[in-house]
């Protein structure tokens, strides 16, 4: 398990905690299903409905993660875990090439964390939180298989973070925000999340989206480089088909090694 920067949990605690007491936010947990993908020779699963997965293509390369926590798809520690282990076990399987990220919502791809597991909670508690969200979106970050974003509705702070993690990001038309609000909702960015914002944006454009916490339409998500191509909502998942196809064309140990080259530097924030 990764550790959490104590200032910013500190900083947190105090920043959003009072605000928090004042709601009675709830959420749905369903933790009963299983899913199997592929032939009998292999599956993967998250140990529960909080990710469904679908395999996409008959040589199981592709693999679809749908979150699905309701209403608004908030990271539970349960969902950061599930999705945790199903990215892991992905990696592991050779004959996994690419995943698309996407959501069992109409309208919301994810709110980020949540905010419910913060009220009331020990200090100690909060950070083992954290850390749960860290190390899903540090495994997402660094895995060998080619990763699509398809952000079906709202992607908010840590659902933004999440989209971020991925190699490409789509967004679908539509009455949506994308952004990294943590700042208005009083949280200092960790330096980890602004480490994978300048990755994705470059320097002063992440400055901006993140001191401004702004929350973009979809066609401004991307002016600024949150997103790389908008499209209609009915065209999202096949286009992003389409673009892992092209991804995955790439020999897979060149293209995994050059991404871990790529990426490894960030690795100091994430450990
Ligand atoms: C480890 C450090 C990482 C640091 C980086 C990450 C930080 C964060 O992620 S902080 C979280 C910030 N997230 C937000 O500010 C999003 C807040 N939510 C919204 O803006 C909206 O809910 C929406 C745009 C995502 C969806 O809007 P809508 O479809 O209108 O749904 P409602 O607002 O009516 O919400 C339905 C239901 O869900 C509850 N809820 C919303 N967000 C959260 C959340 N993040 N955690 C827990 N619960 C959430 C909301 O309160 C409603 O509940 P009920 O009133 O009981 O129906």
């Amino acid at each position: 398990m990764v550790k959490v920067n104590v200032d910013m949990a500190s900083s947190f605690i105090r920043a959003v905690l009072p605000r928090l007491a004042c709601r009675h936010l709830k959420i749905g947990n369903n933790c009963n299903g299983r899913y199997l993908y592929g032939c009998n020779k292999r599956w993967v699963s998250s140990g529960s409905d909080l990710v469904q997965v679908e395999q996409d293509d008959s040589d199981n390369e592709i693999v679809v993660l749908k979150m699905n926590v309701k209403p608004v798809n908030a990271c539970t520690a349960e969902f950061n875990n599930a999705m945790t282990k199903l990215i892991k076990d992905l990696d592991a399987d050779e004959q996994s090439k690419g995943l698309i990220l996407t959501s069992t919502l109409p309208n919301v791809f994810s709110a980020g964390l949540q905010l419910t597991a913060l009220h009331g909670k020990s200090y100690d508690e909060i950070k083992e939180y954290f850390s749960t969200f860290q190390t899903m979106a540090h495994t997402l970050f660094t895995s060998r298989l080619a990763t699509v974003a398809a952000i079906n509705g709202h992607a908010i702070a840590g659902g933004c973070v999440i989209a971020l993690c991925c190699e490409y990001r789509v967004m679908a038309e539509g009455k949506f925000h994308n952004g990294l609000n943590e700042v208005i909702v009083g949280i200092p960015m960790p330096a980890w999340v602004s480490a994978y914002t300048v990755y994705a944006l470059g320097t002063n454009t992440a400055e901006k989206v993140i001191l401004s916490g702004k929350k973009h339409t979809p066609r401004e998500a991307l002016q600024v480089g949150l997103v790389d191509q908008v499209v209609p909502p009915d065209d999202l998942i096949q286009v992003s088909k389409n673009i892992l196809s092209d991804l995955i064309k790439v020999g897979d140990y060149p293209r995994r090694l050059s991404k871990e080259r790529l990426r490894k530097e960030l690795l100091m924030f994430s450990l």
